[in-house]
């Protein structure tokens, strides 16, 4: 393809590829030279040109010689649209998901839902890039803007017509899932996390905000899951551009939710939607997977699903690998969950989840990512001594800092926890103390294989590790 083609000049430069990484430059690629939290990537220009760099992106101030300098104010976003004109083309239909919790659960359901109807469809998220026939992991929740770009177009030739994706604050306010059309988007919640990052709860929010504000076309659906205190914010952005609004939830109005009874394998719900009352019978448990479970319903909703069919299939969905899984019952009677729940906030909604369900005491095992915001360990400590019958702290990829030191910061929260530092000792300890009808919890690390110590991963599975310690 020639450069001209993509920039709507007549150069007749021809491009091969696409690279934010100088690592990555082949002959004829257009490097995209950002500035970032570690490196800046404009220092990188002349490694990058000397491997063969044909263009390059980059702020109008950056001088660059032996390359067709593409100058833009914003270097990213611009980049995102270049990249996408090579890449495409994309998915017909392609949606995204954003909020603190609930995005990966979100994705997939979705992809599930769209399965149903009889699309081929695909998921891009925490789980990796995932259609009925494979799961690929990329190693982070939102790619970078390149795997992203090239794994749509790489499903789109699968004959992917449907892909879901999540939008983690990091990608949107990195433009990592810019340039193809979304279709709708879908807004879960707010609370905290990623502070490291951000800084303050505004800048979180206003990143999230962008989906609605600028991602999804003009002529879009936005997804509003409408029980979370942020949402009428999120609702009045979505009106002042004019974007039409599926709402979901007990205070929704698309998709209301009159009345949830938890059943011993799962939920009933009973809804109100387009003036009639519907019954689903949902096979997952928890409020939390109601409210992901409605919010998915309203992005096939969004993409030409039919109601009724949509809300009957609700009844066969497969629950995500993670989120509430069932790793085993010990000997003495007590289930063993495995959750994802790395903030304060999915603390609550699992606990909230499984309390019906225990008979007896509530047993949490979980620890705190390491180089990860601070602040939230003592309020996941909190949450959960509040919570809990019996709280567990322990590692969850302490990464490079001191296992102890982090372990410390989620005590500040829950005084009376006890602390047992190894994931296999905690898992093992609170399987041995779990009487019949105890119900124990394994928070944080959910689907995960490993343990990131320092900079290695140390295979790790919640699962597995408790089955091993259950036998
Ligand atoms: C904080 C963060 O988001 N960092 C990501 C981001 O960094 P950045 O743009 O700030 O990049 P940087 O490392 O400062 O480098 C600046 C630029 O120079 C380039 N560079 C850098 C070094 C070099 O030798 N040559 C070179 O060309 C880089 O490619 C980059 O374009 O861009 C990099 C390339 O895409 C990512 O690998 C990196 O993810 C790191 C590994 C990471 O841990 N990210 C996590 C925090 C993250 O993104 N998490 C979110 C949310 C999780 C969730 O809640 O779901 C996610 O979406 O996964
Ligand atoms: N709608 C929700 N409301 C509150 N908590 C939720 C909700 N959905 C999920 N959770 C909690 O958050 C955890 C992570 O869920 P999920 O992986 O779907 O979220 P995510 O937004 O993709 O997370 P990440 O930011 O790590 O990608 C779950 O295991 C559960 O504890
Ligand atoms: N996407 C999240 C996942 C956190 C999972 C938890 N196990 C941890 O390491 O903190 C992050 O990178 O912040
Ligand atoms: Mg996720």
């Amino acid at each position: 393809m020639l450069l001209g083609a993509l920039t709507g000049t007549g150069d007749e430069t021809r491009v091969t590829g696409f690279a934010i990484d100088h690592r990555k430059i082949a002959p004829g690629t257009v490097f995209g030279a950002f500035r970032g939290s570690t490196f800046n990537g404009e220092d990188f220009i002349p490694q990058a040109i000397a491997s063969g760099a044909v263009a390059v992106v980059a702020r109008p101030e950056v001088e660059i010689e032996g390359a067709v300098h593409v100058a833009a104010e914003d270097p990213r976003r611009a980049f995102a649209q270049l990249a996408a004109r090579f890449f495409a083309p994309f998915p017909e239909t392609v949606v995204a998901v954003t909020g603190t919790n609930g995005k990966t659960s979100n994705v997939e359901l979705t992809r599930q839902l769209w399965r149903m109807r009889g699309h081929h469809a695909a998921s891009i998220g925490t789980l990796g890039v995932t259609t009925a026939d494979d799961q690929v992991t990329t190693g982070l929740t939102t790619p970078d803007i390149v795997t992203f770009l090239s794994n749509m177009a790489g499903l789109a030739r699968e004959g992917v017509t449907h892909a879901a994706f999540e939008a983690s604050s990091h990608g949107l306010s990195q433009y990592r899932t810019e340039g193809l059309p979304v279709r709708a988007a879908a807004f879960t919640n707010f609370t905290r996390d990623h502070l490291d990052y951000h800084g303050t709860m505004e800048a979180y929010f206003e990143a999230k905000m962008r989906l609605f504000t600028e991602v999804v076309e003009p002529d879009g659906t936005a997804i509003v899951w409408m029980d979370d205190p942020k949402s009428a914010e999120v609702v009045r952005r979505c009106r002042e551009r004019g974007i039409r609004l599926i709402t979901v939830g007990a205070t929704g109005e698309t998709l209301r939710l009159i009345e949830r009874t938890p059943s011993q394998l799962g939920q009933i719900l009973i809804l109100e939607a387009e003036g009639q009352r519907h019954t689903v019978n949902l096979p997952l448990i928890g409020a939390y997977q109601a409210a992901n479970a409605l919010t998915a319903a309203g992005l096939v909703l969004a993409t030409g699903g039919d109601l009724a069919q949509t809300l009957a299939n609700l009844a066969r969905v497969q629950p995500v690998r993670g989120r509430l899984e069932r790793a085993v019952i010990s000997r003495a009677g007590a289930p063993v969950y495995v959750d994802y729940a790395h903030t304060p906030d999915a603390i609550e909604a699992a606990i909230a989840a499984l309390r019906p369900h225990a008979k007896g005491r509530l047993i949490i095992v979980f620890g705190a990512g390491g180089d990860r915001d601070v602040g939230k360990r003592s309020q996941m400590g909190a949450t959960a001594a509040r919570l809990a019958d019996l709280v567990i702290v322990t590692d969850d990829n302490p990464r490079s800092e001191d296992p102890a030191a982090i372990r410390r910061n989620v005590l500040e929260g829950a005084p009376h926890a006890r602390e047992i530092g190894g994931r296999r000792a905690a898992i093992a300890a609170a399987i041995a103390e779990a009487g019949a009808g105890d119900i124990v919890l394994l928070a944080g690390k959910g689907h995960e294989q490993g343990q990131i110590v320092g900079d290695q991963v140390l295979p790790f599975d919640d699962v597995q590790v408790a089955r091993e310690c259950a036998a």
